[in-house]
């Protein structure tokens, strides 16, 4: 039995971020970028009005005010989208839309609000400085400067910039392809009539969904039952279709809890067996041709729970991600914990901000309470040999 940060560091020195991919733009959502995007060209190209109004030349006005307002001729409006038809040349001004390119010869702008207009003449009141209300070509990204590092997530902005800049395209790490498979006689695929002592493979779909959540790509394996040679057939065959291979079931100590043999059989390392907390304490990995082989156990929470604390932040870390796990914040307890315990525990917990962080465990009834998982938003972290952790103690949890 190792401590969970053991187990992390033992599971982390085996992977490294994946191969360099380009895929289009839409597609790499949530991925990271590999290399630094240097902009091809400056954004915005050209310089632009921030405003409805009219542009002019600033010397034009150097002695407007309210009582001597200078009046300068309107000889066209400039739309978003075209070019102004000809100069802006003294005396003259030209209407402009937001996001319309300056036109040449003017070098300020003043809002609709700010003048009046008198049929094909704009009253100016005031003075306005040269490049006032415009906005620069390059404002935002100069051509060749860095527009976003390798590292970067491509959340929804940053898939704005590369759009910006033109990208169809973009390099960043693959994402990783797990393989999952359950163990159990007692399991049945959906879509079947459900039969006495049987259930629904439901820990397939927790992980493959979390799988998703996590930046990876689940591939689905079928049931191994409680069969060692078919296990070891199965963790074979996953690794030939995935970076990673995941089991669900069969871990502890029970007569069919055959994972760790098989995995052994199959001629992998064992790395451990057994993690020194709740729940999912005899989560077993091994190592077969520098691959992981994770055996979650069987009770759905654990299995959660699990994948949560050792198997994200190998696929964060497989994606290049920079942060790999969760956030930590201190939080008070907001319900007494029903028993104290020996083993560091991770309870799961609706976390809100009620003057500083307040968590209140759910489904602290039962280990397996799939439902209460669903509610939670975060983990208490109770560190091992602790008592009874009553209302308002301060405790740790991890946000997900
Ligand atoms: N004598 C002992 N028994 C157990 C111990 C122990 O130390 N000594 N540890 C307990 C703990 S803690 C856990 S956690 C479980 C781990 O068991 P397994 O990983 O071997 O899980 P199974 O026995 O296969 O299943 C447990 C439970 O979950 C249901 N299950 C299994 N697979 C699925 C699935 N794919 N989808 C939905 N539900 C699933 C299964 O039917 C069982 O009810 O061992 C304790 N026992
Ligand atoms: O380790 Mo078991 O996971 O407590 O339910």
């Amino acid at each position: 039995m190792v401590p969970l940060e053991e187990a992390r560091q033992i599971l982390m020195k085996t992977v490294k971020p994946l191969e360099v991919v380009e895929m289009d733009l839409l597609k790499a959502v949530g991925l990271v970028l590999a290399k630094d995007i240097i902009a091809p060209r400056p954004f915005p190209p050209f310089d632009r009005s921030p405003l409805d109004g009219f542009a002019f030349r600033s010397v034009d006005t150097t002695r407007a005010s309210a009582e001597n307002p200078v009046k300068l001729y309107i000889t066209e409006t400039i739309y978003a989208g075209h070019a102004a038809k000809g100069r802006v040349e003294p005396g003259t001004a030209a209407g402009i839309a937001t996001g319309a390119p300056i036109p040449p010869g003017a070098d300020c702008v003043a809002r609709f609000e700010d003048t009046r207009q008198e049929g094909q003449y704009v009253i100016i009141y005031k003075p306005f400085r040269q490049d006032e209300n415009i906005i620069q070509a390059g404002e935002e990204i100069a051509g060749g400067e860095l527009a976003l590092p390798a590292g970067q997530e491509l959340n929804p902005p940053a898939v704005a910039t590369l759009a910006a800049l033109g990208y169809t395209k973009v390099p960043v790490y693959r994402r990783p392809r797990v393989s999952i498979f359950s163990t159990g006689d007692e399991l049945l695929p959906l879509g079947r009539p459900l039969l006495p002592g049987k259930i629904y493979n439901s820990n397939l779909y927790a992980i493959a969904a979390q799988v998703a959540e996590a930046g990876g790509e689940a591939v689905l394996q079928e049931n191994a039952g409680d069969d060692e040679e078919l296990v070891g057939k199965q963790f074979i065959k996953g690794l030939d279709m995935a970076d990673l291979v995941i089991s669900t079931g069969g871990v502890s100590v029970g007569k069919r809890d055959v994972v760790k043999k098989a995995m052994e059989s199959a001629g992998a390392e064992l790395l451990f067996w057994k993690v020194a907390c709740k729940p999912g304490k005899p989560v077993t990995c091994g190592l077969r041709e520098s691959r992981l082989l994770i055996g979650l156990s069987g009770n759905p929470a654990a299995a959660t729970v699990m994948f949560t604390l050792l198997v994200r932040p190998l696929l964060r870390l497989m994606s290049g991600q920079r942060e790999l796990y969760l956030p930590r914040v201190q939080a008070r307890l907001a319900e007494d914990l029903p028993k104290g315990g020996k083993m560091r525990s991770f309870i799961r917990a609706v976390v809100r901000w009620q003057d500083g962080y307040v968590a209140w465990p759910v489904g602290k009834k039962g280990r397996g309470m799939l439902k209460s998982l669903a509610e939670g938003n975060a983990l208490i972290d109770i560190p091992e040999k602790h008592g009874f952790v009553k209302t308002g103690d301060s405790i740790e949890v991890l946000l997900l």
